[in-house]
């Protein structure tokens, strides 16, 4: 994968020189975009704030249509039997309702050039077909179960060395990357441990052994609202937008973000070539999700913040890098705005988060994240569970842990369902002051447990039922 080396033969003509051309087309920003019916980004001049961005789309339809119509069109027609001059000929190759979800997701990303593909895993497929037999890739050792799953698939059948590192720990990414390093993909924070990595500083000791290698981070776990790695060294992001992007559970999605064109223009190669590009129709989709991220992830976070503080409270052991407690609170909040909406607990013992997660009403047991709804699963059992057993141990990933998604509702009802759940799980001690975690008992200094008690009681007071 070292360097850009050109591209295919059979990535010329028609599509690519439509490309091409398009990215001599600049938005107010200088950023090289590729055409669009409708602009998505107000042309006054003017950036905004990016609440309004999210929600802000222009439009050169013919009929100034409000929403972005959906091309629900396989071909388009040409003018001539030579062509050549259409933006448009076959959706695989291009669809205005995706360029237009692009030239969006673009704006938001921070990023000269998006591109939107069937789903999160979507992305990591078109990403990894960047490497070549022999390369090397450098990855952590928390990381989302799919992703672990198609790394592994590529060690074991694709000529690819996979080294799974601690990468909280930047020293532990310098002992790996050497010239054969092609791809550094991290998470920050990863699912389902929420620890947190120094993108900067394991993206500039990587370019520093290796120029040419390609640093890539999967952001699903705050989306761009949150947190832009482009603006903290890395080539490449990537997201499900199944997750907050969307925030219904009612598409597949993925989007990568680059600034280098040269990069974009081999992944839309391989998008192109395999045919993933997201459908019109999903793509209008997710337009219209991205709309309200702003709204939605404030509600789910202040959720989120308040259930992290009352589980600690209760003296279980809790990560989420909202809370003061988190060992890496500080450089979290050096790279991110937000502590996004996923936060996880442990009890101790694997049949007690069973019953917990199995006791909830309102907390749908599920996979995904990022919804508006609440979610409650067990990584190892779930969204983790093709990670095998032994692994999991190496990694040290506890088999009880419980993860929380957690969605817009009313905090109240959140809480006194979880109360409710820990209480019939036997999970807790019931107490005169209300309960205690039983096992895995959580250990707070005295100065975390009066700001873990004050900041519970600031909300809707949390009794068992
Ligand atoms: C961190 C992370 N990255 C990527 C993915 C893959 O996304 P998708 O399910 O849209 O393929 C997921 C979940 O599925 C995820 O949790
Ligand atoms: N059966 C699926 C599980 C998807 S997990 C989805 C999401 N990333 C999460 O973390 O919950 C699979 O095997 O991929």
């Amino acid at each position: 994968m070292s360097g850009t080396p050109p591209l295919p033969e059979s990535s010329k003509g028609k599509v690519t020189g439509a490309i091409g051309k398009a990215l001599t087309t600049k938005d107010i920003d200088g950023h090289d975009l590729p055409p669009s019916p409708a602009p998505s980004t107000p042309q006054n001049g003017r950036k905004y704030a990016l609440a309004t961005e999210l929600v802000y789309t222009e439009s050169n339809d013919q009929y100034n249509a409000s929403s972005v119509p959906i091309y629900q069109s396989a071909t388009f027609k040409q003018n001539s039997a030579t062509g050549g001059n259409e933006e448009y000929d076959y959706t695989r190759s291009g669809n205005p309702t995706r360029t237009h979800l692009e030239r969006h997701l673009a704006k938001i990303m921070n990023a000269n050039r998006a591109l939107v593909v069937s789903s999160g895993m979507g992305c990591l497929d078109v990403i990894t077909r960047l490497l070549r037999p022999g390369d090397e890739v450098v990855t952590g050792d928390d990381l989302y179960g799919g992703t672990n799953r198609l790394l592994k698939y590529l060690s074991t059948h694709g000529d690819i060395i996979v080294h799974h590192v601690d990468t909280t720990n930047p020293e532990a990414v310098r002992k790996v990357v050497t010239s054969k390093t092609a791809l550094v993909l991290l998470e920050s924070p990863t699912n389902p441990l929420l620890k947190i990595t120094d993108i900067p500083a394991v993206a500039s000791i990587s370019h520093e052994l290796n120029p040419s290698v390609i640093v890539a981070v999967d952001n699903t776990m705050l989306s761009p609202l949150l947190q832009n790695p482009l603006d903290l060294g890395a080539d490449i992001v990537y997201e499900s937008g199944t997750k907050y992007l969307s925030g219904h559970h009612d598409l597949m999605a993925g989007v990568i973000a680059i600034n280098n064109p040269a990069i974009g223009e081999r992944l839309f190669f391989t998008i192109n070539a395999s045919g993933c590009g997201l459908s019109p129709f999903d793509s209008w989709l997710l337009l219209r999700g991205v709309k309200t991220l702003g709204v939605r992830m404030e509600k789910q976070q202040s959720n989120a913040h308040h259930i992290a503080t009352f589980l600690e409270s209760h003296g279980f052991k809790v990560r989420y890098p909202g809370l003061k407690s988190h060992p890496q609170y500080d450089l979290h909040w050096s790279m991110a705005r937000g502590a996004g909406a996923v936060l996880s607990f442990e009890t101790g013992d694997v049949n007690v988060s069973e019953r917990i997660v199995e006791s909830a009403r309102l907390w749908a047991i599920s996979v995904s994240f990022g919804c508006v709804n609440s979610l409650i699963s067990m990584p190892c059992r779930m969204s983790h569970a093709s990670i095998d057993e032994k692994t999991r141990k190496e990694r040290e990933l506890p088999e009880d842990l419980i993860r929380l998604c957690v969605g817009i509702e009313d905090v109240g009802d959140l809480v006194d369902d979880l109360s409710r759940a820990l209480v019939q799980a036997g999970a807790v001690n019931i107490t005169p002051d209300g309960f205690r975690a039983l096992g895995a008992g959580h250990t707070l200094d005295e100065e975390s447990v009066i700001q873990a008690e004050s900041e519970s009681s600031k909300g809707v007071e949390t009794p068992a039922e």
